[in-house]
């Protein structure tokens, strides 16, 4: 996995996961710096099988290549709303939605709809294997972070986070058949697959299935740098809004977008690791610092995420609609 600034290369750290917590000791202060700087970073030896990731890319690709009519079925006016059809946050992305903690379950539950009873178990399967995989990973990522913020601090995942819960999205990107055509948002032959936002969750693990690339995420400065995946490690992640509250702003919430460069479809699954909505995100007097000043008022975890649905109209993030706008101390 590499990171490219047009030329530059810029370094972003790498968490090999396989490594026991006592021996991260060493790159922890690096991973710290890039929290706090960047809010992205890659993991290595993460545990996910060449297997796993070639079933996830195949039954992403069945999915999504089903007739619109049908993956309607789970659209915004069904029952279940698991689909989010194009044109909702961006002409040329589509997704499907499967939470936990019981992903067999609610994968099945699409399923049953998509393939009208006839597919194989494999589907939801699948994604339970890589739900549970998935959510393992988070509370390791957590508990890393909570000791990159200084001694002590990982006693604070017991109290704080403990109850948290995942849910994941498959995604795909459909680029125009003209890139051309439709690259007025940005430079040249590229066209926005995602737009510019930060992720509600604690953090997000984002599984990019091809080498198509695109992922792209945001410096403090505005620049922009490219997220691309190198083979066999499609991994990364980053550091969502919740997060940076309850950090008192020493995790930075990453600014991200998806643009299309090439005209073929783009796979990724982005799992999201969230507090419970009733918690009430209080960033603790040790986090703050003596000194410091408090960057957010307390605030109702759900009541934030009503707050960006309300302004998106269930659209994705507008970066000006943010944890800071919300609950931030002016
Ligand atoms: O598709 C990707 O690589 C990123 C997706 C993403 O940022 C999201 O779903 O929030
Ligand atoms: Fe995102």
């Amino acid at each position: 996995m590499m990171v490219s600034e047009s030329q530059n290369s810029v370094k972003l750290h790498t968490l090999d996961i396989s490594q026991p917590l006592k021996h991260q000791s060493s790159s922890l202060s690096s991973l710290a710096e890039t929290c706090r700087t960047w809010g992205f970073f890659y993991i290595t030896n993460h545990g996910i099988s060449n297997d796993l990731h070639t079933k996830l890319h195949s039954i992403s690709k069945d999915l999504f290549s089903l007739p619109s009519e049908t993956k309607l079925k789970l659209g915004p006016l069904s029952s279940t709303r698991t689909y989010t059809p194009p044109f909702i946050a961006s002409p040329f992305f589509e997704s499907l939605r499967v939470s936990g903690p019981n992903y067999v379950a609610s994968a099945q539950s699409s399923a049953d709809i998509l393939y009208d009873q006839h597919n194989s178990p494999l589907f939801s399967e699948i994604l339970q294997e890589y739900g549970s995989k998935m959510e393992e990973l988070s509370k390791k990522i957590v508990e890393i972070l909570l000791m990159s913020l200084g001694d002590g601090f990982e006693k604070k995942y017991e109290s704080e986070f403990k109850n948290c819960h995942g849910y994941l999205r498959i995604n795909n990107y459909t680029p125009p058949e003209s890139l051309e055509d439709h690259g007025h948002d940005h430079d040249d032959d590229q066209v926005e697959g995602l737009g510019i936002h930060t992720d509600m969750s604690c953090v997000t693990i984002v599984y990019q299935l091809d080498e198509t690339g695109g992922l792209q995420v945001r410096s403090k400065e505005g620049k922009w740098m490219d997220i691309t995946p190198c083979e066999g490690t499609g991994v990364v992640v980053n550091i969502g809004d919740m997060l940076q509250a309850w950090s008192n702003d020493k995790l930075r919430s990453s600014e991200h977008r998806v643009v299309l460069k090439q005209p073929k479809n783009r796979y990724s699954v982005a799992f999201f690791w969230c507090f419970e909505d009733d918690k009430v995100v209080l960033a603790p007097e040790e986090v703050v610092g003596e000194g410091n000043m408090r960057m957010y008022e307390p605030f109702v975890c759900l009541d934030y995420l009503k707050f960006r649905e309300n302004n998106e109209r269930g659209k994705f993030e507008k970066v000006g609609f943010t944890v800071k706008d919300f609950a931030g101390i002016k």
